[in-house]
């Protein structure tokens, strides 16, 4: 079956924004790329972003009346009448190799890579996570993923016990391991979240290390020297009794999956048993850090 492709050209730091719209427009699926086509993104030091110059590009059913989708999308704050675009039919193609092939390895932080696994890794010497998220969430490319891969990369892990709650696919687990975490626990409500963060475990051979679990599994009394919970802003605010007390005293807890619209929010459920650091934005996201009291 053919599709219709739109291509429209914006800035890394807009990207998002205009995924967004595209699917609330309907796209069955978007996907970025490099401009430049770049085979690596390599970000400046501690920088952590999409290319500079983005192509974001939106797929849509043989059927879409085009225009009228074009005319919506000129009301977006970021686009405006007659945005840049360009609008092409295409020949039905393997999509899943076609999302595989845009995903590129990316570093976080100083010296920790996420790598595809299909991939070679840029830097052997460095710290590389190699990832296939499967069905689950987390690739990195996310900017919660993000914050939450560039603080862990800034903590001293060696030896440390790490509790990722709402794992996905594994990612921050196992970045936490591969930076030296001694043992670390991911705790996720989707059976096939669990799937891929065992995958991906074994592939980066700290199956040992890492037990998995359904909430319903998780042993009484967990507690971890570092806790990391990505998951959206009204189930921390709806958990925090629960993942408050997951760090021991002392330990360190961030949050992410919160707009920067609801960090106030978020923080108020944290502040009493938390010195919480300044909140840390990425795009609209943010991420909330701090050290139980
Ligand atoms: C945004 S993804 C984060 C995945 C990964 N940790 C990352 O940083 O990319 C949120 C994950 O939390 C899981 N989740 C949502 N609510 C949860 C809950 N109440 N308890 C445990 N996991 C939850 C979802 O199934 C999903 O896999």
């Amino acid at each position: 079956m053919p599709w219709i492709q739109i291509k429209i050209n914006t800035s890394g730091a807009n990207a998002e924004a205009i995924s967004d719209a595209l699917i609330e427009n309907g796209a069955v699926s978007v996907t970025f790329q490099d401009t430049h086509d770049n085979p690596v993104y390599e970000p400046l030091p501690g920088e952590t972003r999409l290319w500079g110059d983005t192509d974001v590009i939106g797929l849509f059913d043989a059927e879409t009346e085009m225009q009228q989708v074009i005319r919506v999308l000129e009301q977006h704050p970021l686009l405006g009448t007659g945005f840049h675009h360009k609008v092409e039919q295409i020949e039905d193609k393997d999509w899943e190799r076609e999302w595989m092939d845009n995903f590129h390895p990316m570093c976080f932080g100083k010296r920790l890579w996420i790598c595809p696994s299909w991939r070679d890794v840029p830097d052997p010497e460095a710290v590389n996570v190699m990832l296939d998220p499967g069905l689950a969430f987390g690739t990195g490319t996310h900017p919660t993923t993000s914050l939450c891969l560039s603080w862990l990369d800034g903590q001293d892990l060696n030896g440390k016990t790490v509790i990722d709650f709402g794992c996905g696919s594994g990612i921050l687990a196992i970045a936490a391991l591969k930076l030296g975490a001694a043992h670390a626990i991911g705790i996720d409500i989707d059976p096939q979240a669990i799937q891929a963060s065992r995958d991906n475990a074994e592939r980066n051979g700290v199956s040992d290390r890492l037990d998995l679990y359904l909430p319903e599994q998780q042993p009484e009394n967990l507690s971890a020297d570092v806790v990391v919970a990505n998951i959206l802003a009204g189930p921390l605010r709806e958990l925090a009794p629960l993942i408050s007390v997951l760090p021991a005293s002392g330990g360190k807890l961030a949050l992410s999956g919160i707009l920067a619209s609801q960090a106030d929010d978020v923080c108020e459920a944290y502040a009493q048993k938390f010195a919480l650091d300044p909140v840390a934005e990425k795009e609209e996201w943010c991420r909330i850090t701090g050290q139980r009291n």
